[in-house]
């Protein structure tokens, strides 16, 4: 077996990496505007003092004025740093640091490191609670057993946030899902595993109180420390915590005690286990090596030895990664959210089984990508990976919900569908964008041909479609296609609607409607029989012709403009329409939809005025009130130039129409979108910034498209290709599922017409 570590790296990188730039990993970034004294006098004297006596009154109002309600504090007195000891205070604050931007990135928590400087319990606690009101919940991180305990249970009594030690809760949460996932997948049944635990402080204590909690008796866990297996009637080394583990047994060492075990649980130190402990397990022996940032075996040893194995360890580079980052963001996320007074034992199961359970699903194309290698569950993956974007949907909703059924959530949810949505959202925003759509699609399935069914991709997108409910995916392409859907875990490849032009009985319909149509272009009925044979995107757009279907998607295969060409072969623009593209460009609190960025070089005037009426349309389907601006690099004439005529006479071409919404022109970006600039202008008739810009020409909005994507840290929709008879989407080359599946669900939801 060639089994590697898949992320190589220098010591002079991982320097590096933390002292470019600005040194560390975090910085504060103000929420509110700080531009002009207006803004200071409300951020700070004399503004502030309006939610200050506000608090005073009501202190529950802090989480409605203050940061408090999604601030974390990660701490921490540096004495078990990873598995690297007790280095002090000042060396953990890399790894703090770490930690806080983990929830920053993974579940838009804001969340700051805090080193004591303490190995006294009591300053410790004393500190620590002294901070509740800053936070809206306390993340202890490497403080060592037995000391962590007694830390945890008295802040837990003390204060009235969450306070949740990491390194004992966070990893036998995780810990945890992974037993479940590799017991269920080697046959095995919690009551009868025989398992050992090899160390006995923070992590390992947790653990192996939660797989009890599954099932698994107090007999059959052997733990082990430094100095051997914890039995009955030892007295070395021992404190309370160990001694609730302790079992009648003659196994005085790790090999004596690993000898047929089911499972090995690692939270000690690097190398603790040698490929002859492993030998002597049982058959499809479960081991997690959890030791960071070097495991007690390496897999590729343990492989070595026992090929049967499910191993497991705590670093992003091998598969199986069983480390506490899968759950403190998302466990966080929920308790927040719900405003938990605590996270008790209820909230740590319900996150454990919503993460086993989600390992068990189909992998998201973007995760399998991230980690260079597809997934599906088995003994390779066991547990979904930390970038895994489903993890923020389904943890902090479960853990909310458990939170609410116990009775700690000071501010249950009532809507958790919409609360799941939210949570998309959080970390995509161009998932509130497209709600309207996703709900339009799920109200009224439709039929949506995926022309280029042979591209994985494209085969992802369409198994999502029609999971999550949006219509009906039929699909084009070879029979192998049924291969490949099985290939990606679908069960049933034959209930997919499969069409293959090699023997399609509607071929001879197809090829009379094409030769009817281009007959007098001066195609032969046999270049009209090839095309239908050979071009998926005549034979599809064919099929939605026809009406066997009532949308498509395509373009991953050829380029745009060649794609278009095709599919316009077939179909033609709906009656009196001028087809354009869309971007939608989203940023956390803006959407600006962008036209025309697919299809007229040089736009006249009338199509410049047909291309906003077309786009105020897609902007009100998708719930937003258009205010149109045509820009140009000239406000109203100054500076003038010989170019500025089409923009200017399709503002007068939307007089004349009397259309109902607010636009404006030809202007320049600022004056569109910035109301200060906008001030130099009164007699503008947008009420407010733009949110539908029309480009002057193709150059321009094509790579201002993608400018502000690459630059601007803008997601991004479309293009939306809108204006055809029948909605039709031509994607990128570059499309990825998740991208492919939203223009899918805009042609489906009749969003792009
Ligand atoms: N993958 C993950 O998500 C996580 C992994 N970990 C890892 O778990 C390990 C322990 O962390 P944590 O519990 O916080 O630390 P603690 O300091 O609380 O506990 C360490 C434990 O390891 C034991 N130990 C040390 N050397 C050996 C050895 N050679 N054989 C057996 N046991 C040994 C110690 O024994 P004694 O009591 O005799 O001193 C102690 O019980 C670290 O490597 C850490 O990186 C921790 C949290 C999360
Ligand atoms: C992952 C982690 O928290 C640790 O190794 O300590
Ligand atoms: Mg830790």
């Amino acid at each position: 077996m060639t089994e590697k570590s898949n992320v190589e790296f220098s010591e002079r990188e991982a320097l590096f990496f933390h002292s470019t730039g600005r040194p560390g990993k975090i910085e504060i970034i103000a929420s509110k505007p700080m531009a002009t004294q207006r803004d200071l006098s409300l951020a700070y004297s004399p503004g502030v003092a309006v939610p200050v006596r506000a608090i005073a009154a009501d202190p529950a109002t802090a989480y409605d004025y203050t940061a408090k309600g999604n601030l974390v504090a990660v701490i921490s007195n540096g004495t078990a740093i990873l598995g690297l000891g007790n280095l002090g205070a000042l060396a953990s604050k890399p790894v703090m640091e770490g930690k806080a931007v983990l929830f920053k990135r993974f579940a838009d928590v804001d969340s700051i490191d805090i080193e004591l400087k303490t190995e006294d319990v009591e300053r410790f606690i004393d500190a620590v609670e002294l901070m509740e009101p800053t936070f809206g919940g306390i993340n202890l991180e490497d403080i060592k057993a037995p000391e962590c305990f007694v830390i945890e249970t008295t802040l837990k009594e003390r204060m009235n946030i969450p306070v949740f030690h990491d390194d004992q809760h966070g990893t036998a949460i995780i810990a945890a899902a992974g037993v479940i996932n590799a017991a269920l997948l080697t046959g095995r049944d919690m009551k009868s595993m025989k398992v050992v635990v090899n160390g006995a402080g923070a992590a390992s204590i947790s653990c192996t109180e939660l797989i009890k909690a599954l099932g698994v008796p107090n007999e059959n866990v052997i733990m082990c420390d430094s100095k051997g297996v914890i039995y009955q009637g030892r007295t070395e080394g021992m404190n309370q915590w160990k001694s609730a583990h302790a079992v009648k047994t003659d196994a005085r060492t790790l090999t004596e005690a690993v000898k047929g075990a089911d499972v090995f649980l690692g939270l000690s130190v690097a190398g603790a286990m040698s490929q002859e402990m492993v030998k002597s397990m049982a058959a499809n022996p479960i081991i997690f090596a959890m030791a960071n940032p070097d495991p007690e075996i390496l897999p590729p040893d343990a492989h070595a030895v026992r090929p049967d194995a499910i191993v497991a360890t705590g670093r992003s580079d091998f598969p199986n990664q069983v480390n506490n980052v899968l759950g403190f963001p998302f466990i966080f996320r929920g308790a927040l959210d719900v405003r938990a007074t605590g996270i008790n034992e209820a909230m740590k199961l319900a996150a454990a089984k919503a993460i086993a359970d989600l390992a068990r699903e189909q992998v998201p194309e973007e995760v399998a990508k991230a980690y260079g290698r597809s997934h599906s569950f088995g003994p390779d993956y066991i547990i979904p990976a930390p970038f895994d974007p489903r993890l923020m949907e389904v943890v902090p909703a479960a853990v909310a919900q458990a939170a609410m059924d116990t009775g700690v959530a000071q501010k249950p949810i009532t809507d958790m569908a919409a609360y799941r949505d939210s949570l998309k959202a959080r970390l995509n925003p161009t998932t509130s964008v497209l709600t309207s759509a996703y709900e339009l699609a799920k109200a009224n399935p439709k039929r949506v041909v995926f022309a280029e069914a042979e591209e994985e991709v494209v085969l992802r997108a369409a198994i999502q479609f029609r999971e999550l409910g949006y219509g009906i995916p039929v699909l084009v392409g070879r029979d192998h296609v049924r291969d490949k859907l099985k290939e990606l875990g679908v069960r049933d490849p034959d209930s997919f609607e499969l069409h293959n032009s090699v023997n399609s009985p509607l071929v001879p319909e197809m090829v009379d409607l094409l030769y009817a149509r281009l007959q007098r272009r001066g195609y032969l009925r046999r270049d009209c029989e090839r095309m239908v044979n050979r071009d998926r995107n005549i034979f599809g757009s064919l099929l939605v012709k026809m009406g066997v279907a009532d949308a498509m998607i395509t373009g991953v295969t050829r380029p745009y403009g060649q794609t278009l060409r095709e599919v316009k072969r077939v179909m033609d623009p709906a009656a009196g329409r001028t087809p354009f593209g869309i971007h939608v460009m989203v940023t956390k609190d803006k959407t600006v939809f962008l036209a025309d960025t697919t299809v007229h070089e040089r736009p006249s005037a009338s199509e410049l005025a047909d291309i906003a009426e077309g786009t105020v349309a897609v902007a009100r389907r998708m719930g937003h009130d258009p205010r149109v601006a045509f820009l140009s690099y000239s406000n109203f004439g100054n500076p003038p130039g010989a170019f500025l005529d089409n923009v200017r006479d399709a503002v007068k071409l939307l007089d004349q129409r009397d259309v109902d919404f607010e636009y404006e022109g030809e202007m320049t970006p600022d004056a569109a979108l910035n109301p200060t600039v906008m001030k130099n202008y009164p007699f503008s008739r947008l009420s407010g910034p733009a949110n539908v810009l029309v480009m002057p020409g193709l150059q321009s909005a094509n790579i201002s498209a993608k400018l502000l994507r690459e630059l601007g840290g803008t997601s991004m929709i479309g293009p939306v290709l809108v204006g055809m008879e029948k909605s039709v989407q031509i994607a990128t080359m570059s499309s990825n599922a998740s991208e492919l599946l939203t223009l899918a669900v805009l042609a489906a939801g009749g969003i792009a017409l």
